[in-house]
């Protein structure tokens, strides 16, 4: 870790300058304040934005094991959370303002200069922290992270920063050229993820704001009750049922780990999308033998563990994954399963014999850009080029799903995104084929309001409270 530890330099002080509140104690008049002394919270937000910078870290894993080591207060570690998750989300309009007032390419500054610059600026845009805060504590920090030199040049750009406002004030400062870029600077979306968001809605109006700004809400927790009654899982959890899957209990917050069902493996975390992409499959109507489930892409197993637990008596289930690592992390998921084979394999040239599967579930690697409310930085770690890169892949592990499912058999098509060259884009050569035809997915789900993405299925945070799963089923018929 390149920063100091929040144990370390002069950390642990008081929290100095957070979101307006009621005036404390420690409050002091601006002319009689002292210098800040490093805070915990900043100092791990910091961390954060660094690991994730210079180590290509993800934050939703970083942050917990930060906050664990440091043991940071309660009210700390939830304001380390806001700035460290809040900076990354707002990256992109973050960087448009400081742009206009450092005299070099922001690509060219020490990158710890830029995420201390992306810090302070967030508390100034975003959060209620009276400017003289945010200014002086993202000045010590850059004094003791990098240096008195670069801490000048950190004073001069953010009093620079709080001059123009708000966000609605930089805002109306930065003057969006069209109404893609007001959406990009006002909900913190690169310009590319606005455009596949439009484009998979099929609007542009409030309903497109919504689905952007659902992104920025963190999400509930929900669990799957799959060898525990879901009222015992209510009961115990204190939580209310899913409105979608019958297995899903949603948490709202706290701390899942300590749920004797889940410490048992009966049952688990699992988005209540995920759960009915997973239930897409086995309701799909199927003539003949229904006795053979493939889960192509497995790992880390949790649509496999649901299929398990929800099979008829004499389903055999086989769960593959190309990375070891991840298959044995299936392995665990299916552990106390009967007639279960979990083996690595590559999907697109697999050791089964073609034909041998009487319905597939092919959950396929892929932007996920639809659980970017769970990992901030992704939004602007991904690009429209991994799109393709995948696209190559996803088309070829689909092709390998038609060729495992018998005739009759049933594909389902999985991504945790909405992107249109991911879903649409690549089910739709393979249901113009003649030896394959659609099977409609909302009809399948009378119980869940406007899923139907034409004859596929799409679920999205702001409408379902669920990830943005989308679902094809393909049948083969001959
Ligand atoms: C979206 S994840 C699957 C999530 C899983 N179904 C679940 O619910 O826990 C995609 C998986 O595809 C695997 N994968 C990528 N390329 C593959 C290939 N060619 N063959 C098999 N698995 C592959 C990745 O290792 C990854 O585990």
């Amino acid at each position: 870790m390149s920063g100091p530890s929040a144990r370390g330099r002069r950390a642990g002080g008081g929290p100095t300058g957070r979101p307006a509140g009621p005036r404390t104690k420690q409050a002091r008049p601006e002319s009689r304040r002292v210098r800040p002394v490093l805070d915990g919270a900043r100092l791990t937000a910091y961390d954060v934005l660094d690991g994730v910078t210079s180590r290509a870290a993800y934050a939703n894993l970083l942050l917990p094991q930060l906050l664990r080591e440091r043991q940071l207060e309660p009210r700390d570690a939830a304001f380390a959370t806001q700035l460290a998750y809040g900076t990354l989300r707002a990256t992109g309009t973050l960087d448009a303002v400081l742009t206009g007032l450092v005299s070099r390419p922001l690509a060219e500054l020490d990158p710890r200069v830029l995420d201390l610059l992306r810090l302070g600026a967030h508390q100034l845009l975003d959060l209620r922290v009276p400017a003289h805060a945010a200014v002086d504590t993202t000045v010590a920090l850059t004094r003791a992270i990098v240096g008195t030199g670069a801490s000048g040049l950190v004073n001069a750009v953010l009093r620079k920063v709080a001059a123009g406002g708000d966000r609605e004030s930089w805002l109306a400062t930065l003057a969006p050229a069209d109404e893609v870029q007001r959406l990009v600077l006002s909900t913190d979306h690169p310009r590319w993820v606005v455009e596949a968001w439009r484009e998979a809605l099929g609007t542009e109006g409030d309903e497109l704001e919504a689905a952007l700004l659902a992104d920025d809400v963190a999400p509930e927790v929900h669990l799957v009750a799959r060898q525990v009654p879901r009222e015992e899982l209510v009961a115990e959890s204190d939580g209310v049922p899913g409105p979608w899957s019958p297995y899903a209990v949603r948490l709202g917050s706290g701390d899942p780990g300590r749920l004797p069902s889940v410490q048992a493996h009966t049952a688990g975390v699992q988005d209540e999308g995920s759960q009915l992409a997973a239930l897409a499959l086995t309701r799909a109507p199927l003539e003949g033998p229904d006795v053979a489930w493939l889960d192509m892409c497995a790992g880390p197993g949790g649509k496999a563990a649901l299929l398990a637990a929800v099979r008829p008596a004499g389903v055999r289930l086989t769960a593959a994954d190309r990375a070891e690592h991840r298959v044995e992390l299936v392995r665990a998921a299916l552990e106390g399963q009967d007639d279960v084979e979990v083996l690595v394999a590559d999907g697109t040239a697999p050791p089964w014999p073609a034909g041998g599967f009487d319905r597939v579930l092919l959950d396929a690697p892929c932007t996920g850009l639809g659980a970017l409310r769970r990992r901030p930085e992704v939004r602007w770690r991904r690009t429209a080029d991994d799109v393709a890169e995948l696209v190559a892949l996803q088309r070829a592990l689909l092709d390998a799903a038609l060729a495992a499912v018998r005739p009759g058999g049933v594909v389902a098509y999985v991504t945790c995104s909405p992107h249109e060259a991911e879903t649409v884009g690549v089910v739709a050569p393979v249901a113009a084929r003649d030896d394959v035809e659609v099977v409609p997915v909302a009809p399948l789900f009378p119980e869940v309001p406007d899923m139907a993405r034409g004859e596929h299925g799409q679920l999205w945070p702001h409408r379902h409270g669920t990830d943005a799963m989308f679902v094809a089923l393909l049948r083969r018929t001959r």
